[in-house]
């Protein structure tokens, strides 16, 4: 069974966002002039080094923070604030899992808000805990579970509500180097299946060659922007030792080569 697919671009067009007040005489931007248009459906992978600003524009494609300035839309309209179209993935699961929910409770949490019948939370929970590989651990809470298993249940639950946008900030980004090749591997699965539009964040370069339709590549801060994106045209699940993926290392490597 696939979710149907929805069809969900993001426009961003000159945008900007600075902290200070864009008012007053000497602004300084975090983010300016940024152009990127996302296909619906895409793995879009934006790639940068610490502290340039790609938080910031994911929080800002999310509605969880303001623009200073431009277009920011999905599907044709002004993101002016969080919606159900968009969902989260972020770093550390622990700030995001109720502690006092199991696995199963967690994963059905939004469901719950939305007046999802039991029956049906059942059938979408069962769904997405197995598509994790969290089958068996439904009665668990989150304090018995390690931190790739935590990651799992933070994205089944993202999953269960159904947006058609996942934005993942360095989703496992605190994970072991073996447990993070699996997820990389399930996550591209997961997408393949679903077929939702996904903005990953990374500054790790050989991930975003692993996971990426295309990467974009964020300039260092501040005033940052997007100054090259690359079509990665190799099929899944791709092999990191390959001859292109490494004449595509070496040459998005020397962006940030100083
Ligand atoms: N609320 C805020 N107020 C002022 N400056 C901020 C705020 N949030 C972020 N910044 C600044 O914006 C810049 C970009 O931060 P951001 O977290 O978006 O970078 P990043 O590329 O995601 O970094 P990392 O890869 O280290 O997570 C940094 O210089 C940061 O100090």
């Amino acid at each position: 069974m696939s979710t149907p697919a929805t069809i969900s671009a993001i426009e961003i067009e000159q945008l900007r966002k600075s902290y200070n007040d864009v008012t007053a005489g000497d602004v300084h931007y975090i983010i300016k002039d940024v152009n990127l248009v996302i296909r619906g459906g895409e793995f879009f992978v934006l790639l940068g080094p610490s502290g340039c600003g790609k938080s910031t524009l994911l929080n800002m494609v999310a509605g969880f923070i303001s623009k200073s300035s431009g277009q920011l839309k999905v599907n044709a309209s002004e993101i002016v604030k969080p919606g159900k179209d968009r969902a989260m993935v972020f770093q550390q699961a622990d700030s995001s899992l109720f502690p006092w929910l199991t696995v199963r409770q967690n994963v059905e949490f939004g469901l719950r808000m939305a007046h999802v019948p039991k029956a049906d939370r059942k059938a979408i929970s069962d769904r997405f805990i197995a598509m994790v590989g969290l089958n068996g651990h439904e009665s668990k809470f989150p304090k018995e579970l390690s931190g790739g298993m935590k990651q799992r249940v933070q994205l089944a639950r993202v999953l269960a509500n159904d947006p058609a946008i996942l934005l993942m900030d360095e989703p496992f980004g605190a994970l072991d180097a073996m447990t993070r090749r699996t997820m990389q591997k399930e996550l591209v699965n997961i997408w393949r299946e679903t077929n939702k539009t996904v903005i990953f964040v990374t500054h790790d370069i050989q991930e975003a060659l692993l996971l990426g339709e295309r990467i974009g590549i964020m300039s260092v801060g501040p005033s940052s922007n997007i100054t090259d994106i690359y079509d990665v045209h190799l099929p899944y699940p791709r092999n990191i030792a390959s001859e292109e993926l490494g004449a595509l290392y070496e040459q998005i490597g020397s962006h940030f080569e100083k």
